[in-house]
């Protein structure tokens, strides 16, 4: 019998955490998936779990391990060894390409790209622009190249299902020489989910995607809003970087520019400070100390008045993205939620939609309590837009995009 190299690795390197999956692309079932976090901390952690491969007795059986993991390279090579302990090593002749999730691509990548030196260099020259992702995006290229520098390295881009944007959307009102000379504009990021589920939330209505309009609100540790018009991005929460829009975990989203001229005139802190401070100690950390949707939760049911009016600012600024993004469509169909806070923070989409059934939108509580790891339905049977959780999977997404450009089922390993 001939075999033939139908394997994807998927790498989503992140600032301090690597998930990455192993599918077969024959029928997109997953071999392998795991999680590498705290990268950098003496309490890392790796959590790996085989769902297939040629050992059975591991299969399904979650391997964890707490030991200090310095950086991203020595978290691959972790990643490596863990899947060759279960027959599914990168030596793999199996193997026919690795997929990376690349947050930045500028310009100049609308596309899944196959990774060259220029290619390299291009995400390099964004670093400024995506700080705590592109470097880690490009030690996991460079690590899987060392590793295996025969497989194509496949980029997929944050950035690209949103080159779709008009000019009105994608356009900050500067000046527009200073702005087309430094390519000052707005991006957009997580596009690989905000496709990913607003493709699948058509599949939910039993529609094609050129017919449906979408809300999508991938609400992660990072948190983006998108609004999607029969299939295509037409405006986005986040911008020229990660920073702008929703309240996220650690990062502010949404202030008045001035607050950073302030901050540096009047409070002396140096522009690196400020950086810091609104990506790395704003957002739910900076006003109650806990970024975790669960932790604060649990301070808001036992009364704790900065945990509440950490929620309560979370949820007013989505409130207002829903509200502008109803505006930018003019007819929606669905309302989204995804990501981890988005499938499984119940009283976050509660609080999301709540009054608004002026715009269309209510939310059924029995439907709402329902956990699954399945696409669903949370409105009532009779609400004009609906509202479903449709939970993301950006991993299956860039593999399926990397074979797409890379694959071929028919070549049969030499
Ligand atoms: N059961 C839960 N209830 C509420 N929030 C949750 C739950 N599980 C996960 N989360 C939230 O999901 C966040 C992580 O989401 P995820 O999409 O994995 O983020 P990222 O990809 O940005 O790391 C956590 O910070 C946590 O707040
Ligand atoms: C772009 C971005 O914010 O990504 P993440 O949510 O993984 O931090
Ligand atoms: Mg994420």
């Amino acid at each position: 019998m001939t075999s033939h190299a139908t394997r994807v690795l998927v790498l989503n390197s992140g600032s301090s955490s690597v998930k990455y999956q192993l599918l077969d692309m024959r029928d997109g079932a997953r071999l392998a998936a795991g999680l590498v976090e705290r990268i950098g901390e003496a309490s890392s952690r790796l959590v790996h779990t085989p769902l297939a491969g040629p050992d059975a007795a591991t299969a399904g059986k979650k391997r964890e391990r707490t030991e200090p993991i310095a950086d991203h390279a020595a978290a691959l090579e972790a990643v490596a060894a863990e899947l060759a302990r279960d027959g599914l090593g990168l030596d793999s002749p199996e193997l026919a390409a690795i997929g990376h999730r690349v947050v930045h691509g500028g310009l100049r990548f609308s596309e899944p790209t196959v990774v060259d030196d220029e290619v390299l260099a291009e995400i390099e020259r964004l670093v400024p622009v995506a700080p705590l992702h592109n470097p880690a995006n490009l030690t996991g290229i460079r690590t899987a190249q060392a590793l295996r520098p025969d497989l194509p390295q496949v980029a997929v881009f944050d950035t690209a299902f949103h080159t779709t944007m008009p000019e009105h959307a994608a356009r900050y009102a500067i000046d527009v020489a200073t702005a087309d000379a430094h390519r000052i504009r707005r991006y957009g990021f997580h596009g690989t989910s905000h496709a990913y589920v607003s493709r699948r939330t058509a599949e939910l209505l039993g529609k094609d995607p050129s017919e449906v309009n979408v809300i999508v609100l991938h609400l992660g540790n990072g948190a983006s809003a998108s609004a999607v018009e029969g299939g295509r991005c037409v405006d986005t929460s986040m911008g020229l970087t990660p920073l702008e829009g929703l309240v996220m975990g650690t990062r502010s989203g949404d202030i008045d520019p001035a607050v950073t001229f302030h901050l540096k005139r009047v409070a002396g802190m140096s522009v690196d400070e400020i950086d810091e401070l609104l990506n790395k100690k704003s957002g739910l950390v900076g006003l109650c100390g806990d970024n975790d949707m669960r932790e604060i939760r649990r301070r808001v049911d036992e009364g704790d008045p900065a945990a509440r009016l950490a929620f309560d600012i979370y949820i007013h600024r989505l409130r207002k993205y829903i509200g502008a993004y109803s505006a930018v469509l003019g007819r929606v169909d669905a309302v989204v939620f995804t990501a981890g806070v988005g499938e499984n923070a119940a009283p976050v989409r509660e609080a999301a939609v709540a009054g608004l059934e002026t715009l269309g939108l209510a939310v059924d509580a029995g439907l709402n309590a329902v956990r699954s790891d399945e696409p669903r339905v949370i409105s009532p049977a009779d609400s004009r837009v609906v509202v479903a959780v449709v939970p993301t999977d950006e991993e299956l997404e860039i593999a399926q995009q990397t074979f797409a450009l890379v694959g071929d089922v028919r070549t049969p390993i030499a």
